[in-house]
């Protein structure tokens, strides 16, 4: 069973990231895995961390030769901010006048939730692994994750549909996703330069005036065949799964199949993907001879996939560090105060979107390898190709 998990400090050390249970034999591709760890790093938006960190992973086991083998992968990304913390934030007690607390409880944040739960008057404490630091390790694994994937014929990538109140009113076409993850400089990762300038210009607007602004990414699942996931149990089903995934992302707070939020205001003559029967020739490069008119579903019906692009969204709340912040209690002195500032990011869809991609491919990847087994990675392609066999003929 694919195994993931995660350890690690925005402030601390290094963050760790752990994957086990993928087949032996996959190539791992250390650029393209340094080249998923920048990608999260980019956006217009960003705040002063981002100067600091040039994230680097560092594979401790599971590989070798630039292949895996079979035993758990563990990785870790050191925190290159940490020696502007070691004193601040020591493991050993230390010295408590060099402490910084964070008294002053941000709303939107972990911080006056996990100070209650936790009991610590200090929020420090919490927003130190409530922070979406932690995605990076996500993304480390999620790399390899892709790559698994990648060797199945099996594509995840991500473009972002809204910033605030701009959003991408046309659907994608899959190379302009690969198009725009291409890009050497990334400014929203909207795959229409015109719409993603008026992007820019929600970002601008909140850096003006000490707000943030949240927005949609959209993930999408390119070459999965039909038949992952299943409607034969409440935690098997696809839909399910992914929706879990995404939304445990910090700051997801919504999440959509296919056009699952517009589908409940429409006629159903309108929303279901009306199914028709290839020619041998047109269906050549596909999965199956079954084509469909459209893909409102976003390529799952009944919880399993139905052989279209998957395509999920996560909603984003704005950033809740403001540099104008709300109204907010001292845990000292019970007075009203400003919320904590020290310094935040302003706009973190496209980044938001990467880290996204990373769990829906460890998603994908669990559910491919149960359905599909296999020790190396040949004995998984050999099982996959058998049935991809069956559906082609059905
Ligand atoms: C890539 C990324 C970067 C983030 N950066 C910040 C930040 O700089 N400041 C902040 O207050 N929240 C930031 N967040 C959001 C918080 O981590 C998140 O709101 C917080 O942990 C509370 O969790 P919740 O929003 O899921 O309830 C970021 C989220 C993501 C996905
Ligand atoms: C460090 C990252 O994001 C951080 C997520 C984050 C939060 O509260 O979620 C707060 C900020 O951290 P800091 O307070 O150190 O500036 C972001 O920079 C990252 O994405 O790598």
């Amino acid at each position: 069973m694919l195994q993931f998990s995660t350890a690690g400090e925005s402030h601390g050390e290094a963050l760790v990231a752990m994957l086990s249970g993928l087949p032996a034999g996959v190539p791992v591709d250390s650029a393209f895995l340094a080249r998923e760890l920048w990608r999260r790093q980019q956006g217009f938006g960003r705040g002063g961390r981002m100067r600091i960190e040039t994230d680097t992973a560092h594979i401790l086991s599971g590989v070798r030769h630039g292949k895996t083998i079979g035993s758990p992968i563990a990785m870790t990304i050191a925190n290159r901010d940490w020696k502007n913390w070691e004193e601040i934030l020591p493991v050993e007690e230390g010295d408590p006048s060099r402490h910084k607390a964070v008294a002053s409880p941000r709303p939107g944040h972990a911080d006056l939730a996990g100070a209650l739960k936790y009991n610590f008057a200090d929020a420090r404490y919490i927003l130190e692994r409530a922070s979406a630091r932690e995605s990076t390790a996500r993304v480390a694994a999620g790399a390899i994750a892709k790559m698994f994937l990648r060797s199945l014929g099996v594509e995840v990538l991500s473009h972002v549909v809204r910033v605030g109140a701009v959003e991408l009113q046309r659907p994608y076409q899959w190379d302009e996703i690969v198009a725009s993850t291409a890009r050497e400089t990334v400014l929203l990762n909207c795959i229409d330069p015109e719409v993603e300038q008026q992007m820019k210009g929600e970002v601008d607007k909140a850096l003006r005036t000490g707000d943030t602004v949240g927005g949609v990414f959209e993930v999408v699942v390119h070459g999965l065949p039909a038949g992952i996931g299943s409607h034969v149990t409440w935690e098997g089903r696809l839909d399910g799964l992914l929706a879990q995934a995404v939304m445990s992302l910090q700051a997801v707070k919504a999440v959509e199949i296919g056009r699952g939020v517009t589908a409940a205001e429409s006629m159903g003559s309108t929303v279901h993907d009306a199914i028709h029967y290839a020619t041998q020739e047109e269906a050549s490069a596909a999965h199956t001879r079954f084509t469909r008119e459209s893909n409102n579903a976003g390529g799952i019906e009944g919880g399993i996939s139905n052989g279209q692009d998957v395509t999920v969204r996560g909603y984003l709340k704005p950033i809740s560090t403001l540099r104008r912040p709300l109204a907010s209690v001292n845990f000292e002195t019970r007075e009203p105060v400003k919320a904590a500032y020290e310094r935040s990011d302003v706009c973190v869809v496209p980044a938001a979107g990467v880290a996204a991609e990373a769990m829906v491919a460890i998603t994908m990847a669990k559910l491919v390898l149960e359905k599909f087994g296999g020790d190396s990675l040949v004995e998984t392609q050999r099982n996959l190709n058998g049935y991809l066999e069956q559906i082609r003929k059905f």
